[in-house]
């Protein structure tokens, strides 16, 4: 079957599940499922029972779709997403950013955890993704192209909607809230950087370091989805401070900022 028809074979599966419209696309990075838990009068649905949807691996991703209403919006929330690095192809990893634009969303908010490579960056910041470095090597258009899903050379100029991440920046400053902006580079994982990567990855121009987000900014630009992006700087990238670099760390430091995350999120829901 053809990914046009994995699609519309979903769409009518959520919409056996609910009458609900989402118009905003929620993907939700490691330790960051919080947001999902706020969303009013949700339908949980388990990736696994979701046709054609892989199932999350990884620590801190829950695995399930919920969908529902949060500050005022109808919002479809990836409580754990997938990686390039668990195995899962690249179609895959951005099937859930195809079917939350068949569902109805025309905008979406990426979160992820990343490694600060920007030395004025602390543990526990968040970064307003102005602009990406895709360094995987891999892109997830490749392939025939389904002109009724997007054109065969997206452009990426503004692949980080600049409306958008003006918004997110009016509201950090009402709200208090120190918002870095920067580029994020995107690797293909699963291991961390050397600290010879990150002083190349510095001299590149990148100011935080992930292993997610870059193929679903890809493919939502694809479909003429709005992006919003945000990085939960959840530790310093190898070689900047003397020890080493862990997934517990990143879940720790998640959950101290998740307060901050969530006033951030919910607030920009809110406006948008
Ligand atoms: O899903 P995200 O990008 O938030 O997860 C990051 C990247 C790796 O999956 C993991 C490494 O600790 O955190
Ligand atoms: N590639 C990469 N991904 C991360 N996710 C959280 N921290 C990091 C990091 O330091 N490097």
């Amino acid at each position: 079957m053809s990914i046009a028809a994995h699609i519309s074979e979903v769409q009518a599966y959520i919409a056996g599940k609910t009458d609900i419209k989402p118009e905003i696309g929620l993907i939700l990075g490691s330790g960051l499922g919080v947001l999902a838990d706020e969303i009013e009068t949700p339908v949980t649905i388990p990736y696994g029972e979701i046709p054609h949807f892989p199932v999350s691996t990884v620590e801190g991703h829950k695995g399930q779709l919920v969908i529902g209403r949060l500050e005022g919006k109808s919002v479809c929330a990836m409580q754990g997403r997938f990686h390039y690095y668990e195995g899962h192809g690249l179609d895959e990893v951005t099937f859930p950013v195809r079917v939350m634009k068949a569902i109805g969303a025309d905008k979406i908010i990426v979160t992820n955890a990343a490694g600060g490579i920007n030395e004025s960056y602390k543990a526990g910041d968040l970064m307003l993704i102005r602009d990406h470095i895709n360094l995987t090597g891999r892109n997830p258009l490749i392939g025939p192209n389904d002109e009724g899903m997007g054109v065969r050379f997206p452009d990426m100029s503004a692949a980080y909607c600049p409306d958008l991440r003006a918004l997110a920046l009016e509201v950090a400053q009402q709200n208090g809230i120190k918002l870095q902006e920067g580029v994020y580079v995107g690797m293909l994982g699963p291991s961390y950087e050397t600290p010879a990567e990150i002083r190349m990855l510095r001299t590149l121009g990148g100011d935080a370091v992930g292993m997610s987000t870059v193929p679903e900014v890809i493919v939502a630009r694809h479909a003429g989805i709005r992006v919003l992006g945000i990085s939960c700087i959840s530790n310093m990238a190898a070689g900047i401070l003397p020890q080493p670099l862990s997934h517990d760390e990143v879940m720790e430091t998640a959950e101290k900022v998740k307060h901050t995350f969530l006033t951030l999120v919910k607030a920009v829901i809110q406006k948008v």
